[in-house]
């Protein structure tokens, strides 16, 4: 449904984004993840036709982005990172502009979404918070019944209760066959949503998982104390993976090898044991300085 072929731009400043390939199927939820700058938003563009890029090509349903743009944006429901509307009028007129440009005929979704999403539509926009013109911006991009659904972080502003009720519409939406793609921040939103992942960095793709693959990626990290420092010298001296230590305190990531692990701190006096398990944002931050090393 989405494919991009070795899509590069090369902005002037010599950033930007190379190589970037992958294909996201029909009835896919596919995110995107990277850290700020990484090139997110750059690629969406593209998608959006919005930008020409240097070499490579996007397309979406067999149309060219950049060539085909407005068949394109036909197929399409797109939520910018940045959103500007036009300020001086409601939500409400915003939303009806946009229906007649498309040439809408039902609103009960689009009146539905706005139930769910409980803001006030009435409400100029010029006097609405961050999270509300997310929550227009997200109507917006969802009230045509569009085939293809690309979000640009599109939880960012919203509170946690609103986060949920935004994934839940997400996959409501994957069950009825939409495809998506999506940047974000937000770790668990992917993890809840997605199929699969593609991590960018420094305007490079660095990978493309499963989110099972992901997952099982995960470690989980010990907080163990020990009744002395000296015990804490001799754990150094074991098998398992000491991340720090501090005093009488040792950090331990297990993956998997419980029984070593069980097997080695009997072998001492443990005073407190905290676990964290780690966030599939840390995995992408160990594979990044796993990269880095490589290099
Ligand atoms: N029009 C432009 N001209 C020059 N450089 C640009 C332009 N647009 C983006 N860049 C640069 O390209 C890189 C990728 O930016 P992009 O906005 O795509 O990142 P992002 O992953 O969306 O980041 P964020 O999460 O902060 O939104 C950055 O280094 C940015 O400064």
């Amino acid at each position: 449904m989405i494919q991009l072929q070795g899509l590069t731009k090369v902005f002037p400043n010599g950033k930007g984004i190379f190589d970037i390939t992958f294909t996201v199927e029909k009835g896919e939820v596919f995110g995107f993840l990277g850290p700020n700058g990484a090139g997110k938003s750059t690629t969406i563009r593209h998608l959006m036709g919005f930008m020409k890029p240097t070499k490579g090509t996007a397309s979406i349903n067999n149309f060219n982005c950049w060539n085909e743009a407005s068949s394109v944006q036909k197929h399409i429901g797109y939520l910018p990172g940045e959103i500007s509307f036009l300020e001086g009028m409601t939500g409400f007129e915003f939303l009806n502009l946009l229906a007649g440009m498309r040439g809408m005929k039902n609103f009960k979704y689009r009146d539905e979404l706005i139930e769910r999403l409980q803001f006030d539509v009435h409400t100029p926009i010029r006097k609405m918070s961050k999270g509300m013109k997310q929550k227009v911006g997200i109507v917006a991009a969802f009230m045509h019944d569009p085939e293809v659904i690309i979000l640009d972080e599109p939880t960012s502003g919203l509170d946690p209760l609103m986060q949920q009720t935004f994934i839940e519409i997400v996959l409501e939406e994957k069950k009825k066959g939409k495809t998506f793609f999506m940047s974000s921040h937000s770790f668990p939103e992917i993890e809840r949503t997605c199929d699969r992942a593609a991590i960018i960095k420094d305007g490079r793709i660095i990978a493309v998982k499963n989110i099972h693959e992901l997952q099982s990626m995960q470690r989980k990290l010990f907080d163990v104390v020990l009744t002395s420092e000296s015990e804490v010298q001799d754990l150094l001296q074991s098998p398992l993976d000491i991340i720090s230590h501090n005093g009488n305190r040792v950090r331990i990531a297990v993956q998997g090898n419980y029984d070593t692990f069980i097997r080695e701190l009997a072998k001492y006096n443990v005073q407190s044991m905290d676990v964290h398990v780690q966030s599939l944002e840390d995995i992408f931050m160990n594979y990044y300085d796993r990269r880095g090393d490589e290099r």
